[in-house]
């Protein structure tokens, strides 16, 4: 068995992070035994280019308000900071630089399974690290494309999505139990995604 430091990295648009989120990291702590995790919130997601996401600064904010508290997690703010597209392979460079000795892996949702090949860059990601697939509802069960590797983890499946707490926001329901708590009264209080 393998005694290198797991690290877990885990891109996303965040907008706004949601339990559903809170239970994927939790589920790869868990599972894979990761001893640390970074949550990295994109500039900009390359597959959602004709969206324009909520200001790095807010969506910041309400992950600084998801995760305080839990001390395995950290906040890397690299792609943010670089601006533009984030590429996955830019921000994974950065942590073999960083953490060349540990085991380094990457969360998705089972949603970003069959269009990992079109990923920038993919064969050297593969070559770089292992994925750490979660189920989502409605998505069919992981199968990895050529020479990806990775597990399938049990998780806890969780029909949460931002666009539909945006949706929901837009429409004036409640968001409560769907994010945390902190971060319901944040997006009433800043008057997010009205
Ligand atoms: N409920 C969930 N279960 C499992 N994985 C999830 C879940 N929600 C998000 N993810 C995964 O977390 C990562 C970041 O997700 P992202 O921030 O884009 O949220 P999202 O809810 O998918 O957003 P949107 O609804 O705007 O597309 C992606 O890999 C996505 O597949
Ligand atoms: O590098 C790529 O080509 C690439 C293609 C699609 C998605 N990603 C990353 O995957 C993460 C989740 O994407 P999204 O669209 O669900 O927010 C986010 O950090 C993106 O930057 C990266």
């Amino acid at each position: 068995m393998s005694t290198k430091k797991k690290i877990g990295l885990y891109g996303g648009s965040f907008d706004p992070v949601h339990l559903g989120h809170l239970l994927v990291a939790q589920a790869a702590c868990e599972e894979m035994g990761l001893e640390r995790l970074f949550f990295i919130p994109a500039a900009q997601s390359p597959f959602k280019p004709g969206m324009a996401p909520t200001p790095a600064a807010e969506r910041l904010r309400l992950l600084r308000l998801a995760l305080a508290g839990k001390s395995n997690y950290e906040i890397d703010e690299q792609e943010i900071a670089r601006g533009g597209v984030s590429y996955t392979i830019d921000t994974v460079r950065n942590y073999v630089g960083r953490f060349g000795d540990a085991e380094l892996y990457y969360l998705i949702g089972a949603d970003h399974v069959s269009s990992l090949h079109k990923w920038r860059e993919s064969e050297e990601l593969a070559r770089l690290l292992k994925f750490i697939v979660i189920p989502r509802p409605g998505q069919p069960e992981a199968v990895f494309p050529g020479e990806f590797r990775g597990h399938s983890l049990q998780g806890f499946p969780l029909g949460v999505s931002a666009s539909q707490i945006r949706e929901r926001v837009r429409m004036g329901l409640s968001i409560d139990n769907l994010v945390a708590p902190a971060v319901a009264e944040a997006i009433r209080n800043y008057k997010l995604y009205l």
